[in-house]
């Protein structure tokens, strides 16, 4: 018996599961009794002041799980009130159907009393349509009387699949889910309307919680081994040796906030490669990160000569697109990973077949998009409604042989071979400027200490956000920075 608290699974690969569960002898109908039982109890211990639990059921084993519900909130003494549709007989729904006492009511008929907590049991994993005009009147009606809602596994009229609705959608205070969480419980706009997720055990074998197709939520087991290890043998250039772009005199502060968090990142140095005319000023803000006057393609090859840089960041604040594509042309020919981001995102707008091929190798190139700048880069992918995120972000990622850290209150890390995690405990307040550009240099230092794309990408957007975390709500991009590296 178990939950699996990193594994994201689909509602298809939930069905299977569910199925399997029943092939190899289990009683469905007691999961269904244990996940209905753990809705009651969030339903009495979220909602101690409820005066009428209305339990609203669907046709299918969703609302079985409203039926068990509705019978043990009636048995505790609660005031129970039941619409929707009766099961089709036969299974595990229509067997709880008929041992819950009273009537069940046409759901058109409910009408919002002071003291109501909806159970929304009509659709969880099954729901493949907009849900009709009926119950998008009956949701409307909630959100307007502001009832509490408590859903079974997701929202009904939200796709576990995408974390987008199909059509109208319940907003839950809390959603109770069963054996492992779906995407849409951690994918925008999904987990927002999910409320307070609560993952509970009902009973399911822990063999048979997988997939065949893994997506993760980001924890440290995707990344812990890849980490960085300090030793005593090492020296400054064995940490890694990272190079971050720098921008024009006007936006040099961006390059900066990526160096200096990739300093943080434990990488031996760093330095800026800077445009000659904003040396300078670049100088009176720098202390231990250092300086090269890179001026143009002749300047970098030359410097590229030096074995001893590791790893790239270019992007943050950068300004020149065709000088950012013929540099990363010369980053390219290094062997060496490199990080994406910002304006060298953006230079290669709708012509991201031009990276392909400059990366085709082994696995070196990250991207760090934002909604924005994704959507310059692969517009026929962010259009394509069917897509969730994840399937944007693998499919990107398949596309350039990269990394892809498709960002956001969901960030979704992709690699090319299908590995995919979502990362959804960032705090909202690194929705600030800059911040990305110490994600970027994050990475970029990681990446110079020797960790794997994909372990790097994950292992820092955690990092970004635990230091979020502590750095505390209004913290600018410079306060983020010098949480890095800190203890947990
Ligand atoms: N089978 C099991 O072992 C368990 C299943 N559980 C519950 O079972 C649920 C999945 O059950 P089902 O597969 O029966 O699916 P649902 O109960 O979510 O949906 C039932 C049926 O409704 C129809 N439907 C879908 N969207 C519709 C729409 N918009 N308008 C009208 N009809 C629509 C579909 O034909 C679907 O098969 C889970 O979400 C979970 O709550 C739990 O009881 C735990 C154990
Ligand atoms: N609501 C949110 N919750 C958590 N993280 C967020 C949220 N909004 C943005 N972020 C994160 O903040 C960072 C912002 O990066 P970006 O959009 O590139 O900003 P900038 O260019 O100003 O640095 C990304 O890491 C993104 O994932
Ligand atoms: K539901």
């Amino acid at each position: 018996m178990a939950i699996n608290e990193t594994l994201l699974v689909t509602p298809a690969a939930m069905t299977r599961i569910d199925r399997a569960a029943v092939d190899s002898g289990l009683d469905g109908f007691a999961l269904m009794q244990s996940a209905g039982a753990h809705v009651a109890a969030v339903a009495v211990s979220q909602f101690p002041e409820m005066r009428r639990a209305v339990v609203m059921c669907g046709p299918g084993n969703n609302g079985g799980d409203g039926h068990v519900a509705a019978r043990l909130l009636g048995q505790s003494g609660v005031h129970v009130v039941r619409y929707g549709r009766q099961p089709g007989p036969g299974g595990d729904a229509a067997r709880a159907f008929d041992i819950c006492p009273g009537p069940l009511h046409p759901l058109a008929d409910w009408q919002p009393q002071a003291g109501d907590v909806i159970i929304d049991a009509l659709f969880g994993a099954g729901l493949d349509r907009p849900v009709s005009q009926e119950i998008a009147g009956v949701i409307e009606r909630a959100e307007e009387s502001g009832t509490p809602v408590i859903a079974v596994d997701l929202p009904s009229g939200l796709s576990g699949r995408t974390g987008v609705p199909t059509g109208a959608c319940f907003t839950a205070r809390h959603t109770v889910t069963f054996a492992a969480l779906k995407p849409g419980h951690l994918l925008m706009p999904g987990r927002a309307l999910c409320g307070q997720t609560h993952l509970c055990d009902i009973g399911m074998p822990a063999r048979l919680i997988c997939s065949d197709d893994p997506v993760w939520r980001n924890h440290p087991g995707l990344y812990r081994e890849a980490l960085p290890a300090a030793s005593s043998a090492q020296h400054k250039y064995s940490r890694g040796h990272l190079v971050v772009f720098s921008g024009p005199l006007i936006s040099g502060g961006a390059a900066r906030l990526s160096a200096m968090a990739g300093l943080r990142s434990g990488a031996g140095l760093v330095t800026l490669a800077t445009p000659p005319i904003a040396v300078l000023l670049q100088a009176t803000h720098l202390t231990a990160i250092m300086q090269r006057a890179i001026k143009d393609d002749a300047d970098l090859t030359d410097w590229l000569n030096d074995k001893r840089i590791s790893s790239f960041v270019i992007g943050p604040g950068f300004g020149d697109l065709g000088k950012a594509r013929s540099f990363i042309r010369l980053l390219a020919d290094t062997g060496c990973p490199v990080v994406l981001d910002a304006d060298a995102i953006t230079a290669f707008a709708s012509c991201s077949e031009k990276l392909s091929n400059l990366f085709n190798d082994k696995l070196r190139l990250v991207l760090t998009p934002h909604e924005g700048e994704f959507r310059r880069l692969f517009p026929d992918l962010a259009d394509d409604e069917t897509l969730s995120k994840i399937d944007r972000a693998r499919m990107a990622a398949k596309q350039l042989n990269a990394v892809i850290v498709y960002k956001g209150a969901d960030t979704v890390i992709a690699a090319p071979d299908g590995r995919c995690a979502v990362n959804a405990d960032a705090p909202p307040w690194l929705a600030t400027a800059g911040s990305g550009d110490v994600l970027g240099g994050l990475i970029g230092g990681l990446l110079a200490q020797g960790m794997p794309p994909f372990e790097a990408a994950c292992a820092g957007v955690a990092q970004h956000g635990e230091a979020g975390t502590r750095a505390g709500a209004n913290m600018t991009a410079e306060d983020l920075v010098m949480e890095i590296g800190k203890p947990a």
